[in-house]
């Protein structure tokens, strides 16, 4: 389970994107929102679309693994499709901030990489909201006024990334991803196969 968590504007949408074209073996937790959706954005693809009633039966029914409300909306991670993978042996990346983070933690999974994108600076967050110009002027003020708070939870995380250079970060946040994968605990069938080894097989 990778979770990419930053202030919005950061890029961990883009660097999502970018991981997901990379690599075949890890696939997106689709989130549902209550917020609008995006222009270019598509249901099913970059959220799930739904009202807040419908948001609201899924909690009571138990479906979300996580959920929380981010900037007056409810975002959360619907829990089949994450378990599903999972027990394939699928890696699940999550686009989802601290709270979620933290609600995944409590849970203790052992199998949580953890990692926090930071901006270069506040103007280039600012300048990345207003030229990604999918949120009116009032909005990119709410994430703006928002983003110290977020930032302030980078402590959590096991990773961090300052992403200047969206090339650099990709090539990093592969990097971890690769490092992670290698750990032994997660090399399923690693005694069978040294045993054999050593049997000269
Ligand atoms: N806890 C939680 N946060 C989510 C989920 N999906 C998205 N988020 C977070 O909600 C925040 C707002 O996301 P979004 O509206 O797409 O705006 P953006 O971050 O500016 O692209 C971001 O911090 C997301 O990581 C979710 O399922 N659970
Ligand atoms: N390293 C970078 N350098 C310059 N612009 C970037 C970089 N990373 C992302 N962006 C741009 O910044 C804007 C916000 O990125 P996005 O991935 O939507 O952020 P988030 O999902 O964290 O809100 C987008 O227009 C994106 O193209």
């Amino acid at each position: 389970m990778l979770v990419l968590s930053s202030p919005s504007g950061a890029g961990k949408t883009t660097l999502s994107r970018q991981l997901l074209d990379n690599d075949a073996e890890i696939q997106l937790s689709v989130s549902c929102t209550t917020r609008a959706k995006r222009p270019g954005e598509k249901d099913g693809v970059d959220y799930r679309f739904v009202d807040t009633a419908t948001f609201r039966d899924m909690i009571d029914r138990d479906e979300f693994l996580e959920h929380a409300r981010v900037f007056n909306h409810y975002y959360g991670t619907p829990r089949a499709p994450v378990e599903a993978a999972l027990s394939q042996g699928r890696d699940v990346l999550f686009d989802i901030d601290w709270q979620g983070t933290q609600q995944l933690s409590e849970k203790g999974r052992e199998d949580l990489v953890r990692v926090f994108i930071l901006p270069p600076s506040t103007r280039d967050l600012e300048r990345r909201l207003i030229t990604r110009a999918q949120d009116a002027p009032d909005i990119v003020a709410q994430r703006m006024a928002k983003a110290a708070d977020e930032m302030s939870h980078w402590p959590e995380y096991d990773y961090v990334i300052i992403n200047r250079d969206i090339a650099t970060s990709l090539t990093q946040l592969k990097s971890i991803l690769t490092a992670e994968r290698l750990k032994r605990e997660r090399q399923y069938g690693l005694s069978d196969f040294v045993k054999a080894l050593r049997e000269g097989r």
